[in-house]
């Protein structure tokens, strides 16, 4: 039923006014150049010729807009190729080596302002609610080699990012006279006549160490998992406490190296440095290894044996270990002092062994010294960052080892996973008015489109304009396999052993990159309507996840399910389109690009940062959605919807028959029945072969045998309806997260909702705000309660109460049509678009809804097994679901596949 349909403008526009769209890419007039090796951050949508702009709020750039989809639908998808986002600033750290770019795209409110929504922010009391004091948006992160400064000019050209600007407007990409940019670096006085010539803008300098510390301190405390140990091989993200993360020591390696002790924002002091650094590492290293650039060095050194040029403690002691001052045999006496005794010259000695005992010594000495000033201070924490690290892990190994051998164990060394940005970023806090200093964690969202960089190493890769690019992009690096490396995984990085990379690396192939274990840097994503759930019981203690993917078995089986839903799942989406040449494409490329990001994982789990089974989960909606699938499981949804909705009527009628006791079993076992309807689970789509909706329903509800596998039936039985002549007053409010569509909403938490809203408790729905899987949606959910209404009295009051059944057809068999009083029945939206539900993070409009609520009722393997299945809430709290998984089932409540959670909390 997908096509596209051509409209006119005037249509379109209509359209528009109603919903306010999402365009993540535009198409506009963007030169790009494939000879480019520019690895960037996210499709940054290139501006068009045609882009008006008044006040400060940017317009709709409505020509060549066409709809995507079935124009009869209620909210078709409008593709406005030529609209682009409002970008704002840039900032620059223009350095010996990298060019280093942060830039900002803005969006407005990209969420429809519907009726369920008018009549909701009036009820829950959002209406005259301040505005933010900026925009949502992303901050997107760009490297570029500094002698390549003309692509790098073309770039930002191309996107006309110095045409932004919060306070600028320009219709034709013509720079103001004043136009300025923030950036910092010695590249900032070397090439501001370029940039003045070339884009017609001033460098606007600042000085280094302040963006240093302003970049690391946003960072710190903006970004959970931002920092880092590693050790012997091994990475360890730390989550700092904003409010415990002064004073630290941050060491900046580059050609030389400054320790500065920051005790608060703005707050810092040089208080030592060396002039041993990344600039004697290359310097010595291309003298005595005549190495072309620094990575080559570096690379060399993958393949270095140091024990051929150091003089070990064993090399010493007749191969023992100095054990009484803890020194082992391995451990390096005097670097570089074999070559004394042996009468070798220079070229007798590998170029490789060479370049890692510099390296070595380069490191350690520095881990030393910043150790020392650590103990001067009383620092407990060092953070490393600057060019010379770029994520190698022999480099954070080393400066780890010295850290911690010489405190031992007391202090501890830490690296930054943008630790490339950390000047850029702090040019571009320099900004004044941009808000982004008062941002906090929970409203920033790190995601990892195709294309988006690592720091440090190696630039690769074209940039990618638009989604054409991109699919060409994915279908070149199917022909070329892994010689295209970015954004595509690469071998394994290589463990080193024994203490702290003293000792001979474990794996030396010839296809090891010195930049193998550098993390990719995604795009930040600034959401500030973004807010805590205010119901969490400590939010500090609080942890979404459910199973440690840091157990690499774990790791492995969930990536393999992930890799085989994927076909199934590319059919599912193409389908929803369609199934059109351009739908397959997309699909194509779509596999390509999620298999990419998994073997990435697989090879080098900590690539993304922190990741949980939620993160995974959401990875593979949001790569859909980059490829512009905007719900793949659209016609099935609405399929089961239908059958369910059939059947209601008989169920709400064998409902009313019972006594309160059954009745209210009745009503949780066919939430535990219905959530069988479940299109993420292999198992359950191999049911559905077997089977219609209706017998499969039947079925699992007939299955149902108490006790579940986990059952505090009993204790929420008590709650609700007391026990002897004690009752309890009905909960106030309850917000009920609903999972899937059909049976499982339908004929489960629909009938549940009923019976609260019957007992006089308030009911809000909350669903997701954009799909995911066959999950129901925030915007789906008051047509279906309008049809359930129809056979439902007290849905149908509490519907019109709630506000969702504003001017919806209404055709009850009931005559009671008059508005008497009943609570209301709400949706709210949960600021999510995937099976999981982070409480970190929701949406503004969940927050106000759950300020009044009592109870919770979580649904659904997504949000009640993998995520929150350990929350604990302030409110009482019911958590129930069906394991759809055998492992799962095994390893969570050591039982098998189909099994029923009923997990009830009360408040704490
Ligand atoms: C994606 C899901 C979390 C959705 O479950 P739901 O929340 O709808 O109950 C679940 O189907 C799942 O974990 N699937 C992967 C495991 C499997 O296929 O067995
Ligand atoms: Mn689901």
């Amino acid at each position: 039923m997908a096509g596209s349909v051509q409209k006119d403008q005037q249509q379109v526009l209509g359209i528009i006014e109603q919903q306010t769209f999402h365009k993540e890419e535009s198409e506009g007039n963007n030169n790009n150049n494939t000879t480019r090796t520019l690895l960037e951050s996210d499709m940054a949508p290139t501006q068009g010729n045609s882009i008006h702009r008044s006040g400060s709020r940017p317009q709709l750039d409505v020509s060549k807009a066409e709809i995507q989809g079935n124009v009869e639908e209620k909210y078709p998808t409008i593709l406005l190729p030529n609209q682009s986002d409002d970008l704002s600033h840039l900032a620059l750290d223009i350095g010996g080596s990298l060019i280093k770019l942060v830039y900002f795209s803005r969006h407005e409110d990209q969420s429809a302002d519907d009726k369920r929504k008018r009549s909701l922010k009036e009820r829950l009391g959002l209406s005259n609610r301040r505005s933010y004091p900026i925009l949502g948006g992303r901050l997107h992160f760009v490297k570029f080699e500094t002698r390549k400064i003309n692509e790098c000019l073309d770039f930002i050209h191309s996107k006309q990012l110095h045409c932004g600007g919060l306070e600028s407007h320009y219709s034709d990409g013509v720079p103001d006279q004043n136009g300025i940019i923030k950036a910092t670096g010695g590249g900032a006085y070397k090439y501001a006549d370029l940039f003045k010539e070339r884009l017609g803008v001033s460098l606007d300098k600042e000085d280094e160490m302040d963006c240093l510390v302003a970049g690391a301190n946003f960072l710190l405390k903006a970004i959970r998992h931002e920092a880092f140990t590693h050790m012997e091989g091994h990475k360890e993200f730390v989550q700092i406490e904003p409010n415990d993360l002064f004073p630290y020591l941050l060491v900046n390696i580059g050609s030389g190296v400054s320790m500065i002790k920051v005790d608060g924002d703005g707050k810092f002091e040089r208080v030592s440095g060396t002039n041993v650094g990344g600039g004697t590492y290359w310097g010595l290293g291309r003298l005595l290894t005549k190495c072309k650039s620094f990575d080559e060095l570096l690379e060399l050194s993958q393949k270095g044996d140091n024990r051929t040029m150091d003089m070990l403690v064993g090399d010493i002691y007749g191969g023992l270990d100095y054990s009484k001052i803890g020194l082992s045999a391995s451990t390096i006496a005097s670097s570089f002092g074999k070559t004394i005794s042996e009468k070798k010259e220079l070229e007798e000695y590998r170029p490789e062994d060479i370049s890692l005992s510099l390296l070595r010594m380069i490191s350690y000495n520095i881990g030393q010294i910043a150790y020392l000033n650590a103990l001067r201070f009383r620092l407990k924490r060092i953070f490393f960052g600057g060019f010379f690290i770029r994520g190698h892990a022999y480099t954070m190994d080393t400066i780890s080892f010295a850290v911690h051998f010489w405190s031992n164990g007391e202090a501890q060394a830490m690296f930054l996973r943008h630790e490339g940005f950390l000047g850029a970023l702090g040019a571009f806090m320099s900004y004044e008015k941009h808000g982004l200093d008062d941002l906090m964690v929970h409203q920033l969202v790190e995601r990892f489109p195709m294309g988006a960089p690592y720091t440090g190493g190696k630039i690769h890769g074209p940039p990618l304009g638009d989604l054409n690019e991109k699919i060409s992009w994915m279908e070149k690096f199917l022909q070329k396999g892994t010689e295209i490396t970015a954004p595509v995984p690469m071998t394994p990085p290589a463990g080193t052993t024994g203490l702290g990379g003293f000792e001979v690396p474990l794996s030396k192939g010839s296809t090891l990159r010195s930049d193998a274990s550098a993390l990719n840097v995604g795009v930040l994503h600034l959401v500030p309507t973004l807010e805590v759930f205010p119901l969490l019981a400590d939010p500090k203690l609080y942890e979404p996840n459910t199973i440690d993917l840091s157990n690499h078995s774990e790791f492995e089986y969930w990536l393999t399910i992930l890799s085989e839903h994927l076909p199934d799942l590319v059919d599912k989406a193409v389908a929803s389109e369609g199934g059109t040449d351009d739908a397959k494409r997309r699909g194509d490329a779509f596999a390509r690009a999620f298999s990419a990001h998994l073997v990435r994982l697989m090879e080098e789990p900590s690539a993304y940062g922190k990741l949980g089974l939620a993160n995974l989960l959401e990875m593979r909606e949001e790569c859909l959605r980059e490829f512009q699938f905007v719900d793949a499981y659209r016609s099935i949804k609405q399929r089961e919807n239908e059958a369910s909705l059939a059947v209601l009527p008989d169920l709400l009628v064998e409902l009313d028959s019972m006594d309160e006791e059954s009745k209210l079993l009745t009503l949780i076992e066919g939430v535990l029945a219905a959530n069988i309807f479940d299109w993420g689970s292999r198992a359950c789509v191999d049911l559905y072969h077997k089977g219609t909706i209706i017998e499969i329903y039947r079925m699992s509800r007939n299955k149902m045998r108490r006790p579940w596998r986990v059952d505090d039936f009993d204790d929420f039985k008590k709650r609700m309806l007391g026990s002897g002549d004690k009752k309890k007053p009905s909960h106030k409010r309850a917000l009920l997260f609903v999972d899937n569509s059909g049976a499982d909403i339908v004929l489960g938490m629909l009938p549940l909702a009923r019976e609260l809203l019957r007992r006089g408790t308030e009911v809000v729905l909350v669903a997701n705000s954009l799909p995911a899987l066959n999950d129901v949606t925030a915007m789906e959910l008051p047509d279906i309660v309008a049809e359930a209404a129809k056979h439902c009295d007290i849905l149908r009051r509490a519907a019109e109460a709630g506000g969702l059944l504003v001017d919806a057809m209404i055709n009850t068999s009931d005559s009671s049509k008059e508005n008497s009083s009943s609570v209301p029945l709400m949706v709210v939206e949960n600021g999510c678009g995937s099976p999981c539900i982070d409480l970190r993070q929701v949406s503004s409009e969940l927050a106000a809804a759950a300020k009044d609520a009592d109870l919770i009722i979580l649904e659904g393997m997504g949000r009640a097994l993998h995520t929150n299945l350990n929350a604990r809430f302030k409110c009482d709290a019911l958590k129930l679901a069906m394991v759809k998984n055998q492992r799962l089932a095994e390893k969570l409540v050591k039982g098998n596949i189909y099994d029923c959670i009923c997990k009830y909390e009360p408040a704490s």
